[in-house]
C-alpha cells in the first residue's frame, strides 16, 4: 500500500511515544511518513534524547515527563509505551487517573504476561483501553539514532488483547500498525510468551552466554582474531541492549527456563555423541536442522514449500504459438522417488538414490521419514543418502505428519504406519483433505489396524499403533497402485502371506523396488503377494525421468508443427506407458531410442516429432496405464481431427481435482466442444480445420491441480491468443522446473 492509501485507512489522532529508542522512534517515523497521525509527541527521560529526537525529525516535539502532555490528549489519540519491559509499570502508574477518556494505550514489550501483571498492579484490572502488543522487528541496534521509517514494513505485530479489551481500541491499534506497513495478528498471552521464549529469548541467552564465555577465556585475543563469519552471524544479537534483555529474562522467567532446559538436554546429547563418535546421531541432528532451517529461509523468501504452498499465488500466462525442440531431461519419477525414501528408510544399511524428484510431493515423504527419526542426507542435485533404520526402527514423530498435496504419500504411508508401535496422524492440504481414504482405511481395518478418518473417509487419518496385523487376500475394487502398495506395505508387518489382486494392471514400482531391496514378492498375473516379517537390504536406486512429466512435452511436440524433441532417460515401465500407446494410436510420431534396463526398470530416450493427430476411442485397458496423463491427452485430442472418446476413467474424478470436470470446463472456455460423462469425456477435435489456432484465448482455472495447469500451458502452442492459467503453484509438487524447461524448449510461458 502506498503512503496515501495507508493514510486513508490508518489515521489516528496524536501519537505519544514513551521511550525514544529503535522501536518507539521507528513507529514515530513510519507514521509520520505515512501521514498516519496528526502529530507525534515524544517522551524521554533525558532532555538530550528529546532534543536529538526533534532534531532528527523523529517527533514533532518532545517532553521529559508524560504528565506534561496528558492534559491535552483526547479520544482517538494513542500512547505507545516503548520502554524496557520492567519499566512499563512505572509508565502505567503515571497514566493512572490522568489519561483522558477514549485514549488508547499500547506497548511494544517482548513479554506480555508481565505487562498484564503491571496493568493489574496499577489499575486493579486490565483496562479496556489497553491493547498489549509486540512488534517482531527488533534488531541488535538500539537508540533513537537507529530509528527508521521502514522498520515495520512486512513485519509482524502480535497483539494479545484480553476479553475485556474493547474492540474499538484494538481496531485503532491494528490500523495504526497497518499504516506503517506491518502485518497484524493476535494470540493469547501465554502462547505469545512461550513462542517468544523459544524463538527469541533463548537465542539471546545463548548468544550473550557464548560471547561472554569466549571473552573470559585466557586465549580470547586469539579467539576473536580468528572468529570469522560463523561466529559473527551467530552472535550478532549479543550486541543488543543489555537492560532490555535483562528485563525480558526476568519478566518471562518460567517460559525461558523451559526452553533452556530443553536445549540443555539436547546439547548434552550432542556432547555425548561427539564424545563417543556417534556419527549417526550427529548426522540426524544436523540433517534435520538443515532441512528445518532451509524450509524457514524459503518461508521468509515467500517461496513454495509444503506448508506455505497454498498461500502462494502463481499464474501462468502462456502466449500463443511456437514449437518445442531440443534435448531435455525432465525430473525424476514421482512414484519411484516416494518409494525409494520409504523402502530405503526401512532397509538395513545405507541406500543411495540418484535422480530423486525434488518436488514438493516427494519432499513431503522425505520429511515424514525425517520426522520419524530416519537420517536422510540431501537431496542435492537429485542425490539422496538414506541411513536405513530397519523394518522396526521408525520412531514416533513429534506431531502429525503433513504430506501436503500428495495422495501417494498419504496412502502408502497409511499402510506402513498401520504396522508401527506408535500412533500417528496424517494430514494434508485443502485438495488432499477432499480425497477418499476409505479405499486404504478399509483393507487396513480388515488386517486388524485401527484407522480413523474424518467424515466420509476424508483425511486426516489417525492410525493407532501397536495393532497386530494379520495377512489378508485382498481383491481391489478399483485399479489403484496406491491401494495395492498400501496393502503390500502393511503386509511387511502382518503375520502370514498378504496378497492383492487388481482388476487391471497398475504401476508395479512397489513390487519391483521391494525385489530390488531383496524382499521376496511373488507375482502371478493380477496377483502380488509377500510374506510378513522379512528384511530389506539397502541398495542403489537410479530413478529415471518421470514419464508423466515427459508426457507434457510428448503432447507439445505432437501438436506444434516444426517440433522435434528428445526426452532423455525416461522410465517406460509397461504399467506406465499408456500415454505413448494412446498418442501413437492417434498418429503421433514417437520413437524409443537406446532402450535399456536400469535398476530393474525399463528406460529409453523418447523422440517425438510433430505429426497430425486423429481422434480415437481410447481402449479401456490403457486407462490405468496413463491415469495421470489424461489432462495432457485431452489437449492432444482437442488438436486432433475427429472425435476422441474416453470411458472407464472415473478415477480421474478423485485426483488433485476432478480432472474430467476441470479439463472440460477449461477446454470449453477455450472454445473446444468437450462433454464430460460419468466415467470419461467426449472431445470434438478441431485439428481438421485450416486454422492453426485450435484454442481461443482466455482464463482457465487449474484448481490448484499441477497436471491441469501444465496441460493448459501446452495448449497455448495451438492457441490464437494468451491463455491465463490460475492457481499454478502446485506445479512444484511434481515438476518444479516445468516453466524453465518449457521456455528453453520454445514455449512462450510467463510465470506471474
Ligand atoms: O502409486 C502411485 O505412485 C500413484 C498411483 C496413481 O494413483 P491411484 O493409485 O489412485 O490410481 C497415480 O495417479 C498417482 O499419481 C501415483
Ligand atoms: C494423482 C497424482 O498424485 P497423488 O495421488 O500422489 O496426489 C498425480 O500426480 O497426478
Amino acid at each position: 500500500m502506498d503512503a496515501a492509501g495507508r493514510k486513508a485507512s490508518g489515521q489516528i489522532g496524536r501519537l505519544v511515544v514513551v521511550g525514544l529508542g529503535l522501536i518507539g522512534g521507528s513507529l514515530a517515523l513510519g507514521l509520520k511518513a505515512a501521514s498516519g497521525c496528526r502529530e507525534v509527541i515524544g517522551v524521554a527521560r533525558r532532555q538530550q534524547t528529546c532534543e536529538q529526537a526533534v532534531a532528527l525529525g523523529v517527533v514533532d516535539r518532545a517532553v521529559t515527563e508524560i504528565a506534561q502532555v496528558l492534559p491535552e490528549l483526547e479520544a482517538g489519540d494513542v500512547v505507545f509505551v516503548a520502554v524496557p519491559t520492567l519499566s512499563v509499570e512505572s509508565v502505567f502508574a503515571q497514566l493512572k487517573d490522568q489519561l483522558p477518556a477514549g485514549v488508547t494505550v499500547t506497548d511494544g514489550a517482548s513479554v506480555k504476561g508481565s505487562v498484564i501483571a503491571a496493568a493489574e498492579n496499577v489499575w486493579g484490572e486490565v483496562p479496556e483501553f489497553l491493547v498489549p502488543g509486540h512488534p517482531i522487528a527488533g534488531s541488535e541496534q538500539s537508540g533513537v539514532t537507529a530509528a527508521r521509517d521502514d522498520l515495520y514494513i512486512a513485519h509482524r505485530i502480535i497483539l494479545t488483547p484480553l476479553e475485556n479489551t474493547a474492540s474499538e481500541y484494538v481496531q485503532r491499534i491494528e490500523r495504526m500498525w497497518q499504516a506503517v506497513g506491518a502485518e497484524v495478528l493476535s494470540m493469547p498471552v501465554v502462547e505469545h510468551d512461550e513462542v517468544l521464549a523459544a524463538t527469541s529469548h533463548l537465542p539471546h541467552v545463548i548468544a550473550f552466554g557464548l560471547v561472554d564465555t569466549l571473552a573470559h577465556d585466557a586465549e580470547n585475543e586469539n579467539i576473536f582474531r580468528y572468529a570469522a563469519g560463523g561466529f559473527r552471524d551467530f552472535t550478532r544479537i549479543a550486541s543488543s541492549d543489555p537492560v532490555m534483555w535483562r528485563d525480558i529474562m526476568l519478566a518471562n522467567r518460567d517460559a525461558i527456563l523451559k526452553s533452556i532446559d530443553l536445549y540443555t538436554s539436547n546439547l548434552g546429547s550432542l556432547r555425548s555423541a561427539i564424545a563417543s563418535g556417534d556419527s549417526e546421531h550427529l548426522m540426524g541432528v544436523f540433517t534435520r536442522a538443515k532441512a528445518a532451517r532451509d524450509h524457514f529461509t524459503k518461508m521468509l523468501a515467500k517461496k513454495a514449500y509444503t506448508e506455505t504452498m497454498e498461500a502462494k499465488e502463481v499464474t501462468f500466462v502462456a502466449q500463443p504459438g511456437g514449437a518445442v525442440n531440443g534435448d531435455l531431461r525432465v525430473p525424476g519419477d514421482k512414484s519411484m522417488s516416494h518409494r525409494s525414501i520409504m523402502l530405503g528408510s526401512l532397509a538395513e544399511g545405507v541406500t543411495e538414490v540418484e535422480g530423486f524428484l525434488e518436488g514438493e510431493d516427494a519432499l513431503a515423504t522425505l520429511q515424514s521419514f525425517r520426522d520419524m527419526g530416519v537420517v536422510i542426507e540431501g537431496p542435492v542435485n537429485g542425490r539422496v543418502t538414506i541411513h536405513g533404520v530397519g523394518v522396526h526402527g521408525l520412531q514416533a514423530p513429534p506431531g502429525p505428519l503433513y504430506v501436503g498435496n500428495s495422495g501417494t504419500s498419504m496412502r502408502l504411508l497409511a499402510g506402513l504406519l498401520a504396522g508401527q508401535q506408535f500412533d500417528t496422524v496424517l494430514t494434508g492440504d485443502e485438495s488432499l483433505t477432499k480425497r477418499p481414504m476409505n479405499r486404504v482405511a478399509n483393507p487396513l481395518r480388515e488386517m486388524g489396524a485401527v484407522v480413523e478418518t474424518a467424515e466420509e473417509g476424508r483425511p486426516p487419518l489417525k492410525i493407532r499403533g501397536g495393532s497386530a496385523l494379520k495377512a489378508i487376500d485382498y481383491t481391489l475394487p478399483m485399479a489403484s497402485a496406491q491401494v495395492k502398495s498400501c496393502v503390500l506395505l502393511a503386509g511387511l508387518y502382518a503375520d502370514g502371506e498378504t496378497s492383492t489382486t487388481e482388476p487391471a494392471p497398475t504401476r508395479d514400482h512397489t513390487e519391483r523396488m521391494l525385489s530390488g531391496f531383496g524382499y521376496d514378492v511373488r507375482r502371478d498375473g493380477p496377483r502380488a503377494s509377500l510374506q510378513g516379517g522379512g528384511k530389506l537390504a539397502a541398495c542403489h536406486i537410479d530413478v529415471p525421468a518421470d514419464i508423466s512429466s515427459a508426457t507434457f512435452f510428448m503432447v507439445a511436440a505432437s501438436i506444434a508443427p516444426g517440433s522435434d524433441v528428445l526426452l532423455r532417460h525416461v522410465g517406460i515401465n509397461p504399467t506406465r506407458d499408456g500415454a505413448i500407446n494412446i498418442l501413437r494410436a492417434m498418429g503421433a510420431d514417437i520413437t524409443l531410442e537406446n532402450t535399456r534396463e536400469v535398476g530393474g526398470e525399463p528406460v529409453a530416450d523418447i523422440r517425438v516429432r510433430y505429426a497430425p493427430l486423429k481422434g480415437i476411442k481410447i481402449p479401456e485397458d490403457q486407462v490405468p496405464l496413463a491415469i495421470d496423463e489424461f489432462p495432457a491427452i485431452f489437449v492432444a485430442a482437442s488438436c486432433a481431427e475427429g472425435e476422441t472418446v474416453l470411458t472407464g476413467a472415473e478415477e480421474l474424478r478423485v485426483k488433485e481435482s476432478d480432472r474430467i470436470q476441470a479439463m472440460a470446463d477449461g477446454l470449453k472456455v477455450l472454445g473446444v466442444d468437450a462433454e464430460p460423462t460419468r466415467d470419461g469425456i467426449v472431445i470434438q477435435g478441431k485439428g481438421g480445420s485450416d486454422q492453426p489456432a485450435v484454442f481461443g484465448g482466455g482464463e482457465v482455472d487449474s484448481l490448484g491441480d499441477h497436471r491441469i495447469a501444465m496441460s493448459f500451458a501446452v495448449a497455448a502452442l495451438r492457441a490464437g491468443a494468451d491463455i491465463r492459467i490460475k492457481h499454478c503453484a502446485n506445479v512444484a509438487t511434481s515438476f518444479p522446473n516445468f516453466a524453465e524447461l518449457a521456455q528453453g524448449a520454445g514455449m512462450n510461458l510467463e510465470v506471474r
